[in-house]
C-alpha cells in the first residue's frame, strides 16, 4: 500500500495507474500509482536499487531500448495512455523530455545540439525560426551568455555543468511538455550544481519537471513533491515539506533519518 498524504487539487500531466516493470522475470517495480502535476517539480528518492531510475525511464517509454524489460499497467499523459499501439514514440519523447546523470551532449557544434531536434520535428520554417528556437533554448538553460559568441564551437568542449545545461536546453527546443532528469547532478561539482538547481527553479511551472536524486538535500531544495521508493514499491508520495518533516511511513522515516541509505 502506498501512504498519499493529501495533496491540492491538480492537474495531473502524468498518470500511472498500477504500474509494474520487469526486467525479465525480475520485477523492478511493484504496482506503483502516481499522479504527476505540471505545476511542481516532483522529486524521486530512494534507497539504490529501488528502481527510482526504471519508474521515470517508463514515463517516456526509454525502457523500449532495454532489452527483457517489460511494463504492465497505465501511463497516460493528458489521459492518452502512452503505450498503446500506434503510439509516435519520438513524438512522445519531444513531448517528455531527458535529461540524463552524465552530460551527453552530440559531438556536433553548440548550435547543432540544439537545432537538430527542432529541424527533425519540422518546428522552424526559416534559419531565422530555427535562430530563434536556439537562441531562446539556450537563454532559458541559462546558457546563452556563455556560449552565444561560440555557437560554432564543439558542444563536448563545455565544462560539464555547461554541457548539462547544453542538454536540457537541447530538451527544452523541442518545447516538451515535461522533463524527466535522472540524476541530473551526480557528475558535478557543487557549483555546477547549484548552477542546475538554480535553473530547475526557474523551469518550474512551465514544465512538468521530474527528477530522480540521491541527494535529499536537493530533493528537498528544488521539489515540491517528493515520492519515496524502497524495493519497488512507491511507500509515500506527498508534498516535500511532509515528507521531510512528518512522514507517516516508518520506511520514509528510517530513510530520511538516515536509517539506511
Ligand atoms: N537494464 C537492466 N537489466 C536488468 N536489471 C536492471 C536493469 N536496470 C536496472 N535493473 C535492476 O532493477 C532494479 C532497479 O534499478 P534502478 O536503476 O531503477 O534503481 P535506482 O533506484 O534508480 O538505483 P540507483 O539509485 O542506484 O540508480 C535493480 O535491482 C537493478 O539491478
Amino acid at each position: 500500500m502506498t501512504t498519499t498524504h493529501s495533496l491540492d487539487p491538480v492537474n495531473a500531466k502524468i498518470s500511472a495507474r498500477d504500474v509494474s516493470i520487469y526486467y525479465g522475470d525480475k520485477r523492478a517495480i511493484d504496482e506503483v500509482s502516481i499522479d504527476i502535476p505540471t505545476e511542481y517539480v516532483t522529486a524521486f528518492i530512494g534507497p539504490s536499487g529501488c528502481g527510482k531510475s526504471t519508474f521515470l525511464r517508463a514515463l517516456n517509454r526509454m525502457n523500449d531500448t532495454i532489452a527483457g524489460a517489460r511494463v504492465e499497467g497505465e501511463i497516460t499523459l493528458d489521459g492518452e495512455d502512452i503505450y498503446k499501439s500506434g503510439m509516435d514514440v519520438v513524438q512522445l519523447r519531444a513531448r517528455v523530455g531527458m535529461v540524463f546523470q552524465k552530460p551527453n551532449p552530440f559531438p556536433k557544434s553548440i548550435y547543432e545540439n540544439i537545432a537538430y531536434g527542432p529541424r527533425i520535428h519540422g518546428l522552424a520554417g526559416s534559419k531565422a525560426d530555427l535562430d530563434g528556437i536556439v537562441e531562446k533554448s539556450l537563454k532559458r538553460a541559462g546558457l546563452w551568455e556563455e556560449v552565444k559568441d561560440r555557437l560554432t564551437e564543439s558542444g563536448t568542449a563545455l565544462s560539464g555543468g555547461q554541457q548539462q545545461r547544453l542538454c536540457i536546453a537541447r530538451a527544452i527546443a523541442v518545447d516538451p511538455e515535461v522533463i524527466l532528469m535522472d540524476e541530473p547532478c551526480s557528475a558535478l561539482d557543487p557549483i555546477a550544481t547549484a548552477r542546475i538547481e538554480e535553473l530547475i527553479h526557474e523551469l518550474k511551472g512551465r514544465y512538468a519537471i521530474v527528477i530522480v536524486t540521491h541527494s535529499m538535500q536537493q530533493a528537498a531544495r528544488v521539489s515540491q513533491r517528493t515520492a519515496f521508493f524502497h524495493l519497488g514499491k512507491m511507500v509515500e508520495y506527498g508534498k516535500t515539506s511532509d515528507i521531510f518533516t512528518n512522514p507517516r511511513e516508518e520506511r520514509t522515516k528510517d530513510y530520511i533519518t538516515g536509517r539506511y541509505g
